[in-house]
């Protein structure tokens, strides 16, 4: 039986951490402010702000809702990012994604102010992310990832790490993050050839495909350290991951379960990556 990796208690330690740096510019005046835009009102969207609202609640962030009606025109979309951008008590803005059809993600990413872009939305934090410069935002989800790696103690250097799904928002980001601490990577995808024999060389296997328990027993390596980004419901509407957890339990050495895994600690780095934006702002106003 693999050790679980909780994302639940990543979440509480980081979540306290932060709590205190909250504290911290409360007694200064100051307090750091997330806006969520939704166009619309998507399920899997809706459920993640909830929880997105909890997290920052607990943390002491100030978390306001903008939920825009789904037949908002592009142009007005941009206009409210815009004013979201000059608002200076708005220190990070997350724009939930996908966006409905009519409005382009290709146009209006280059419209969030960069230094607020706490989900990696424009492709200027992207390119922070491809090239290895710190100083911008990464995407939630991967750096919920490597949070989890990093209080687990589990090396990335020299290491055979294997991703499966090569998404924008977490696939290819989370190996260019891998790949910066030294982490040998492969990426597979629907066209991969023998996915089980790259999947079964892995030391390190990340699941972020979006299909329901695709990643089975005989895909893994003893030993492996597996985690699954995957957010799925099964036909009994049960919460499940791309891992085929009971059975892959069994041959992995540390695993991370959905719920309770990856998903639990997202918010918590958005709160991070808020706080940090909100230290940018009055960094540059020194
Ligand atoms: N720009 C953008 N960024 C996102 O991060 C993003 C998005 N758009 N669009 C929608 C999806 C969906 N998503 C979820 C994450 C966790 C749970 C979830 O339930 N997580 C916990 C439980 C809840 C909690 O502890 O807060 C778990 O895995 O155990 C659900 C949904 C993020 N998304």
């Amino acid at each position: 039986m693999a050790d679980i990796l909780s994302g639940k208690e990543v979440a509480q330690a980081l979540g306290e951490k932060l709590k205190g740096e909250v504290d911290q510019l409360k007694s200064r005046g100051i307090v750091p402010g997330l806006a969520i835009v939704i166009v619309g009102d998507r399920p899997d969207s809706m459920s993640y702000i909830k929880g997105a609202q909890k997290k920052c609640s607990e943390i002491g962030i100030d978390c306001r809702l903008v939920q825009l009606p789904e037949d908002l025109s592009e142009k007005e979309f941009v206009s409210k990012i815009h004013q979201l951008n000059e608002d200076r008590n708005v220190h990070g803005i997350l724009v939930m994604r996908p966006l409905p059809a009519h409005i382009s993600e290709d146009r209006v990413k280059y419209e969030i102010s960069p230094l607020k872009d706490v989900d990696c939305f424009n492709p200027a934090n992207i390119a922070k992310v491809m090239s290895g410069e710190e100083g911008g935002f990464a995407p939630c989800t991967p750096s919920a990832v490597m949070e989890i790696l990093d209080h687990y103690g589990i090396e990335l250097g020299g290491k055979r790490a294997v991703i499966v799904g090569r998404s924008m928002v977490v696939g290819r980001p989370l190996a260019m993050m891998m790949l910066r601490r030294n982490a040998t990577l492969t990426i597979c995808h629907t066209k991969t050839v023998d996915l089980a024999k790259e999947t079964s060389r892995a030391e390190i296997l990340v699941a972020a495909a979006g299909k329901a328990r695709m990643i089975k027993k005989d895909m893994v390596g003893s030993g492996a350290v597996v985690i699954d980004v995957g957010i799925n419901f099964d036909e009994n509407g049960k919460m499940c991951g791309d891992v085929d957890f009971e059975a892959v339990k069994d041959v992995a050495g540390k695993i991370t379960p959905v719920p309770g895994g990856v998903g639990s600690v997202t918010s918590t780095v958005l709160a991070k990556h808020v706080i940090r934006a909100c230290r940018m702002l009055i960094d540059s106003e020194a």
